[in-house]
């Protein structure tokens, strides 16, 4: 295995094989104790009707079920958070339908989001790119997201896991702006797994991923952005051999986002040097 690919491994914590059932029971317990220990009331996520939202969705509807069970008062709000009419709300439907959550909420973050623009606009003299749009959705999102969560005492859910984490594929105090990861260490065949053992609908553990934050390429795949498939990804992160095209490739992006994972640069701080 390369250097590099094992301190990677290392790093995020990523396992060559898992256990689905005790995956699941450890992440469940995780965020219940995680819960109990920070005197929160709940949590709260957005539900995209992609897979890792249904995953962590329905492992934070069950911890709460079980800290209700040892006397807590905690219970979940799944977020639907569209940028107006979203293309593929059926999927979000039937995310939401399977986490069965205590409250749902819906959100549209689409009029914020042009008044954002509008104003960038008249501000900056400039027009704001499609791709920095698509942050301030996701930045939108995680401002929502916070807003329920800081008028009912609960958490904020991320969804980040290691195929993410590796290459830095989210939005910095976006989608990344979150107070506690329960997927963190899963590639994304994990996350499948998961929610395939948790009785998840196919079409929902099987769905092509997707950041869908373009305006002007709705829906664009995860995979021809990245110009990568979760498949290396996965099997890199597994430990597996890929070719060395792909290794340097991840392995760049990987090197490329190290200031996501940690905190602001401070002089003390010597991790980017
Ligand atoms: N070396 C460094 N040290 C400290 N900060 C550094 C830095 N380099 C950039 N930065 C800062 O980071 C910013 C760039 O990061 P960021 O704003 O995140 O933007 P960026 O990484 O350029 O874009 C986000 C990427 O994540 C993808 N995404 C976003 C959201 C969700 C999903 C999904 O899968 O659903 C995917 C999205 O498609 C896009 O490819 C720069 O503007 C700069 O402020
Ligand atoms: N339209 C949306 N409605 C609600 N939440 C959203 C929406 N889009 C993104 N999010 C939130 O941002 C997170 C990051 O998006 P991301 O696309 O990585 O995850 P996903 O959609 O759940 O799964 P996948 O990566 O397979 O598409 C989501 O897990 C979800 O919490
Ligand atoms: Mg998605």
């Amino acid at each position: 295995m390369r250097d590099l690919q094992k301190e990677i491994i290392g790093d995020l914590g990523v396992k060559p094989e898992i256990d689905p059932a005790s995956e699941i029971e450890d992440r469940v317990q995780f965020l219940t104790d995680y819960l109990i220990k920070a005197r929160a009331r709940g949590y709260v996520l957005g539900i995209s009707g992609g897979v890792d939202s249904t995953l962590g969705g329905r492992l934070a509807q069950l911890s709460v079920e079980r800290a209700r069970q040892q006397g807590h008062d905690a219970s979940f709000v799944a977020v639907r958070l569209p940028h107006h009419v979203q293309s593929d709300e059926s999927d979000a439907q039937a995310a939401i339908e399977f986490i069965s959550p205590d409250r749902r909420v819906t959100f549209n973050i689409g009029p914020a989001v042009d008044a954002f623009e509008k104003e960038y606009g008249l501000g900056v003299d400039a027009r704001m790119s499609d791709f920095t749009k698509g942050n301030a959705k996701a930045r939108m999102r995680m401002m929502a997201q916070y807003a329920v969560a800081g008028d009912t005492g609960m958490l904020v859910v991320g969804t980040d896991h290691a195929a993410e984490a590796v290459t830095g594929f989210y939005t910095k105090y976006g989608d990344g702006g979150v107070d506690i990861v329960p997927l963190a260490g899963l590639d994304k065949r994990q996350v499948r797994l998961l929610v395939k053992e948790l009785g998840g609908p196919e079409e929902l553990w099987n769905k092509v991923p997707t950041a869908d934050l373009l305006d002007e390429n709705p829906g664009r795949t995860d995979e021809d952005e990245l110009g990568l498939t979760y498949e290396t990804i996965d099997d890199y992160l597994e430990g597996k051999t890929v070719s060395v095209e792909v290794a340097e490739r991840i392995e760049a992006y990987y090197l490329r986002s190290r200031h996501k994972r940690h905190m602001p640069a401070a002089m003390s701080d010597t991790w980017w040097k």
